[in-house]
């Protein structure tokens, strides 16, 4: 069995598993069933990070067991979700939840949320010197020898002027014909860097660039917001030179519309990795004999376990059609295994990436060790305006933490934009809902007008259309906030993010470039927040080797913000005057009162504990695919299962609860179609690239179940895409 797979079946004897409320007070000794290799089942009592000694948990002791009878019936009614998007949530409140039937349900008193807690280590955060990378130089797109149209259509449409450090560097290479390898810092502008150098040279085709002639370059990235938003970039660019057709192919769209438009002809084709392999496999009208432009964006993503197939087949299908062609690697995290792929697919490529000295970029011509420079590749630029926080925070108090922090922010603060990033697609699902109907559920006493918070969710278990709808809301909105997983994590550039909070920690210190990357972009101001258990704390040690360091926010600082909010009163009468501890035990009533109310509206319905479980479940199973790099530090015996089912509003930890299964209901759907063993028998590697499958998913497989969802309209795509349209 792979290293330290949690067997959590029904079949185990319930006490191996932990429970939360009255067993906890009484088991001083947890016990988890554990396999070992060649050793068949056997009970293991192991010193779990989370399972507190005696002296330990003295320290928690001193709350009271509060009395929450009057303060948690009937506490909130369900309401219609604050934005549209956000109004369709799967598990969207029902009669049958407790609040309904008002005082027929019989009261359950919520287990102490402060007790039994692990203690909270103390964090160091090691010293690092963080590679800055300059964004803005002072150098103009004149200077550079581009059609003066294109420089108009940057200065008119894009409002940019002067050049950013990466495309000052990688925009003479790529107009000299050269393949490149570029590697800079989250928004610092590299879709241009690659974009304007391809328009410049397809524009200068003689004779003029026809849309019969098919593709002329490919762009490859790894999901679908991406491939439209870069697909509208392109659009934009090519306003000056109509006779140049960009299109996007993407999951989720009609494959028979995309045939159609790829019959008609697209020049610049720009593509998830899975769309086009079914493409190249299954249309016949698609020609690669004229493509001289290939560009990977977010190339180690591209590359990485769940596309590397679909990529070999994209490199095989050009390299047999066309002529010799230029080719691009971009990200903000492109690691030595890029040289790899360079040396096979790429002639001979320019180097670009941030010089450690004075934080510009340089350009290395190619010489016989040509890479990226080993000393530099593990570390990352991060944004010089990125102020990054970390809070450590129990399992059992994650979701009032998070509620705390969402309500101090977008209730008492002004213009804030979150993005909270998850593990799964159905925790995203659950824990939309009960935010949504938690916190914005119960009229405020103190402000009576204020808008409701506007939550909205992005995963790849959802229909194309409601994925562009839902981007597009939070582009352009000024506030809200956004649950996702990590299909929103690349590439996507949306305006005046504030925070990005990390509610389960990325698998990689690169995806957590990417996720913290979504804030402080083109030199704006940002914020990002990670969130660990006791046992994980070591991660910030992981991410300091990657020149990554994180500021410490105190949990019960948090917390603290509720006192502004008068619908966590609970049952004390607080003196202004009071001493530190009563404003602490102030704190800690608060935070059970909201505790008590996520678990009421959870404990409200059948419909409501089935979705918490399945978020669990799908945590649960999100948490064995850590790569064996990082299981020292997230592995699955240091879950405790019944403090993890509470920050899922959960009173205790649920029987039967199996990461297998919901890998193997996942296959039933066809996702994770290349790996035929259960989870349970996958390497840790395979396990990682299920996951990653299926939240970048090209949309191959959910295509049947959207067809027939979706609505004969014509989608947005259809209708924007193309010359005609250009020209509007
Ligand atoms: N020269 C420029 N001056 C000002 N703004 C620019 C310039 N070039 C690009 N931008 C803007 O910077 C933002 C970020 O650009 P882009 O999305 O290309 O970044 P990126 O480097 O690809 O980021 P990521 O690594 O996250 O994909 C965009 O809003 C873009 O319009």
């Amino acid at each position: 069995m792979a290293e330290g797979v949690l067997m959590l079946n029904v079949s185990d004897p319930p006490p191996s598993i932990h429970h939360t409320s009255s067993q906890e007070r009484h088991s001083s000794q947890r016990k988890w069933t554990e396999k070992k290799p060649g050793t068949g089942k056997r009970k293991a009592s192991f010193g779990n990070p989370e399972n507190n000694s005696a002296k330990q948990r003295k320290t928690n002791t001193s709350d009271q067991d509060l009395n929450l009878k009057n303060e948690t019936e009937s506490r909130h009614k369900p309401v219609i979700l604050a934005s549209k998007s956000a109004s369709k949530p799967k598990a969207s409140p029902k009669k049958g939840h407790g609040e309904d039937k008002g005082h027929d349900r019989p009261f359950i008193k919520t287990s102490s949320l402060f007790r039994n807690n692990p203690e909270i280590p103390e964090v160091v955060s090691p010293a690092v010197t963080q590679l800055k990378e300059k964004v803005f130089t002072s150098n103009s797109f004149e200077e550079l020898d581009l059609h003066p149209h294109l420089v108009a259509t940057l200065n008119k449409l894009f409002l940019v002027t002067s050049m950013t450090s990466v495309q000052k560097e990688t925009i003479p290479v790529l107009m000299s014909g050269k393949d490149a390898v570029v590697r800079s810092q989250t928004g610092s502008g590299k879709t241009l860097a690659y974009g304007i150098p391809l328009v410049q040279s397809l524009q200068a085709v003689r004779p003029k660039v026809k849309r019969s002639d098919g593709p002329l370059a490919i762009v490859i990235v790894p999901t679908r917001e991406l491939a439209q938003q870069s697909f509208q970039i392109f659009q934009k660019l090519l306003k000056p030179f109509t006779w140049i057709v960009p299109g996007v192919l993407m999951g989720g769209e009609k494959k028979k519309s995309e045939k159609a438009r790829l019959r008609k002809g697209i020049n610049i084709l720009i593509s998830t990795p899975g769309r086009l392999v079914d493409h190249i496999k299954n249309t016949l009208s698609i020609a690669f004999s004229a493509v001289r432009w290939l560009v990977l964006d977010e190339a180690d993503r591209t590359l990485d376990l769940g596309f590397e197939k679909d990529l070999t087949v994209i490199l095989n299908a050009l390299n047999a059609a066309g002529p010799a062609r230029q080719n691009v690697l971009l990200s903000a995290t492109l690691t030595e295994g890029l040289s790899r792929l360079a040396s096979i697919s790429m002639t001979d490529p320019v180097y670009i990436q941030v010089s450690d000295v004075d934080g510009s970029l340089k350009a290395a011509e190619p010489t016989p060790q040509t890479a990226l420079q080993p000393d530099l590749t593990d570390s990352y630029a991060i944004p010089d305006k990125l102020q990054q926080h970390m809070v450590v925070v129990p399992s059992k108090l994650r979701l009032v933490c998070l509620a705390a922090f969402i309500l101090a922010k977008c209730k008492f603060e002004k213009s804030q934009k979150l993005i909270i990033f998850v593990s799964s697609c159905e925790a995203v699902e659950f824990l939309v809902t009960l935010l949504s109907t938690v916190l914005c559920g119960k009229p405020s006493t103190t402000s009576k007008h204020q808008p409701p918070i506007s939550f909205l969710r992005l995963h790849g278990n959802m229909q194309q259309e409601e994925r562009m709808e839902v981007f597009q809301e939070f582009s352009q909105s000024n506030t809200g906030v956004l649950l996702c997983t990590d299909v929103a994590a690349r590439g996507l550039d949306l305006p005046q993010v504030t925070w990005i909070i990390q509610y389960n920690p990325p698998t990689s210190a690169a995806e957590y470039v990417h996720r913290v990357g979504r804030t402080a972009r083109i030199g704006a101001k940002g914020n990002g927040l990670l969130f660990l258990s006791p046992s994980e704390t070591t991660y910030i040690d992981v991410l300091a080797k990657h020149n990554i360091s994180l500021h410490e926010m105190k949990m019960n600082d948090i917390l603290s913000s509720l006192k502004q909010d008068e619908r966590f009163r609970g049952r004390g009468k607080w003196d202004s005057r009071r001493s530190a501890g009563a404003q602490e035990q102030e704190v800690r009533e608060r935070a059970t009162v909201l505790q008590t109310d996520f678990e009421n509206y959870v404990h409200g319905s059948a419909e409501s504990v089935q979705a918490a479980k399945k978020a669990l479940q799908s945590f649960v199973r999100a948490y064995t695919a850590y790569p064996s790099t990082l299981k020292h530090i997230f592995h699955i015996r240091n879950l405790h299962l019944g403090h993890a089912a509470k920050s899922f509003g959960l009173r205790d930890a649920p029987k039967g609860l199996s990461a297998a299964t919901a890998n193997s209901k996942e296959k039933k759907k066809g996702k994770g179609k290349d790996v035929k063993r259960p989870l349970k028998k996958l390497t840790s590697r395979e396990r990682v690239a299920s996951l990653i499958r299926s939240e970048y998913s090209s949309g191959l497989d959910g295509e049947s179940k959207s067809k027939k969802k979706r609505k004969k309209k014509k989608t947005n795509m259809e209708n924007t895409e193309g010359k005609d349209v250009m020209e509007q």
